[in-house]
């Protein structure tokens, strides 16, 4: 058996980096950059008119002769001696001669002829080149997350192909013979199944698939032989079968397979019986059958190492602090994991919740934690919690 602290310091020195992979843009939103991204080009990448007007060389005149056009696309150029202007429309390119643009509210036109009313400030309405980016300058850092307004700032570049973090194939076993799928009645000792689909979607919230989820009987052979083909992915996840009893044959499963313990049984409430190995660079849990144990284990373990292997950040609980209100006693001298509701900074630990239902987490928003040291926690007092997905 294992401290807490000690099981999350075993999960930080084995969670390393995936490889980086090479995305389409497109393909990429939710990956973490694998390296630093600099600009290719200039924004803009040609002097551009930020208005609707007329494009002038300042200052040299109040009436001006039109003399052609420039809308968003157009580059043609024009030789804007003397008081020839461009009638100019936004975005659109600002000819070589020309130095500011003078807003066609501003100007009185009579047939090819403007008659400037309002002289604009030198240079006004005039984007220049790299005003927003200069061609070079670093534009994204390496470990950040792509998300959709980065994608579309990237795509700006011309971007086409981003340097990622890969995300882990992820293996799910559901172990357990008393498992029904909704749909079939309920047999006298039937549970349904929940562990599967939460496991799933707790990943899918976070932009992690699942490439399968196998259902196996409490059986040994069934069991081993459904790990050795989940060691294929870079995570697998085993849900129930992991205590001691004579039917649980996940552990035996494992040391069959030769998959390397790294710790088992940790000092918590719920899921003391956490199990934790590494087979080659293979990452393996078995979590506790009982939903909620199964829960705490997906938020204080797996989606930190999950977040780790794909972003190269540092592994941490994501730990927030509140003001407690109500009481909590822990005479077991375990690191405690209690579903709660964080609002307006403070916490309200749900009275009614057990290791083998998931009614308290449905309703509750945080998962509070109280280390093992602490005995004993009264109104008002601080107290740290990780917010969950219904926040
Ligand atoms: N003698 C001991 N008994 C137990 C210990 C112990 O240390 N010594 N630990 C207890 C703790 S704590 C837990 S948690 C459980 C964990 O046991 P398992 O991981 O072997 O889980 P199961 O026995 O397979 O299932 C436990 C419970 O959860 C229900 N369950 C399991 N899987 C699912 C699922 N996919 N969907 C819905 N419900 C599921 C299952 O029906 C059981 O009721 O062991 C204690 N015993
Ligand atoms: O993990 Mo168990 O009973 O503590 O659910």
């Amino acid at each position: 058996m294992v401290s807490f602290n000690a099981a999350f310091t075993h999960i930080k020195l084995h969670a390393e980096d995936l490889s980086p992979i090479n995305l389409r843009l497109e393909s990429s939103l939710g990956y973490y950059l694998a390296e630093d991204v600099y600009a290719p080009i200039s924004i803009p990448s040609f002097r551009q008119s930020a208005m609707d007007g007329y494009a002038i060389k300042y200052g040299q005149a109040e009436v001006y002769e039109v003399v052609g056009e420039s809308k968003a696309g157009d580059f043609q150029e024009y030789e804007l001696a003397g008081n020839r202007a461009v009638r100019i429309l936004t975005g659109a390119r600002v000819p070589d001669l020309a130095d500011t643009v003078v807003i066609q509210e501003n100007i009185h036109k009579t047939g090819s002829e403007i008659r400037i009313q309002h002289m604009p400030k030198p240079f006004a309405n005039v984007r220049c080149i790299g005003e927003q980016v200069k061609a070079g300058e670093l534009i994204a850092r390496k470990g950040t997350k792509i998300q959709a307004m980065l994608l579309g700032f990237l795509a700006g570049f011309g971007i086409e192909e981003v340097l990622v973090i890969n995300k882990p194939k992820i293996a799910v076993i559901v172990t357990g013979n008393e498992l029904q799928a909704a749909g079939t009645s309920l047999r006298p000792g039937g549970v349904y199944e929940t562990n599967g689909i939460t496991i799933k979607t707790i990943l899918a919230e976070q932009g992690f698939q699942v490439e399968r989820v196998d259902y196996v009987k409490d059986e040994k052979s069934a069991t081993v032989l459904s790990i050795k083909k989940a060691l294929e992915a870079d995570v697998v996840l085993i849900s129930g079968g992991i205590s001691a009893g004579d039917y649980d044959f996940v552990k035996a499963g494992l040391e069959e397979n030769v998959v390397e313990e790294i710790f088992y049984q940790v000092n918590q409430k719920p899921a003391r019986p956490l199990w934790f190995g590494k087979k080659g660079k293979t990452l393996v849990f078995g979590l506790p059958g009982n939903p909620a144990a199964m829960a705490t284990c997906m938020q204080v373990y797996v989606l930190p190492l999950l977040r780790k292997i794909t972003s190269g950040a540092e592994i941490s609980l994501n730990l927030k602090r509140g003001i407690l209100d109500g009481e909590l006693r822990n005479p077991s001298g375990k690191a405690l994991f209690l579903a709660a509701n964080h609002h307006n900074g403070l916490v309200k630990v749900f009275e009614k919740q057990a290791c083998n239902v998931l009614g308290a987490f449905a309703q509750g928003n945080a998962l509070v934690f109280v280390d093992e040291s602490v005995s004993m926690l009264a109104y008002g007092d601080p107290v740290k919690y990780i917010p969950i997905s219904n926040s």
